[in-house]
């Protein structure tokens, strides 16, 4: 199998816990599901670099801190990818839609369906989020 494709995922987490969603624009393979900002890491670049360089491109939003949470491998028909999520708590800007892209702040997340290797994140964030949310 090919090696895993590497992508750096930001859930920007407001003080309340709600966390940011946005669903995927045409086009892209599962066009239409929802997941947590971010994209593929280009060769050389750091995966927090490309953190941030997604945030700016997709949703003019410059991070401030970014923790890194936990690391999720899935295979899908298009491609393994390995998906690191940072949690963001501090950032500069309101998120806007530069790429078409609708998204949503979620508490308990009401949107669907999310992209599979991203469905266990709700789980853990809803049952680890008052840790999650405290710790800074
Ligand atoms: N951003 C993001 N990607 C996720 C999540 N869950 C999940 O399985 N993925 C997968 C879907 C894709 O296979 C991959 C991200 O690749 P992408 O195609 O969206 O990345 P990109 O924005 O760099 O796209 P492109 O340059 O190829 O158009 O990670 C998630 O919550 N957020």
């Amino acid at each position: 199998m090919a090696a895993p494709i590497d992508v750096a995922v930001g859930i920007l987490m407001k003080a309340n816990g709600d966390v940011l969603l946005a669903q995927r624009p045409e086009g892209k393979p599962y066009a239409g599901y929802w997941e947590f900002p971010g994209g593929k890491v280009e060769p050389g670049e750091a995966i927090v670099d490309a953190l941030r360089r997604e945030f700016v491109e997709e949703l003019g939003v410059r991070i401030g801190s970014a923790e890194p949470w936990c690391c999720v491998e899935h295979v899908y028909p298009h491609a393994h990818v390995r998906l690191h999520f940072f949690v963001c708590r501090e950032w500069e800007g309101e998120p806007q839609s530069l790429e078409g892209q609708a998204f949503s702040w979620e508490g308990s997340v009401g949107v669907g369906p999310l992209l599979p290797a991203s469905v266990p994140l709700i789980g853990w964030l809803e049952r680890g989020g008052a840790a999650v949310t405290r710790r800074r």
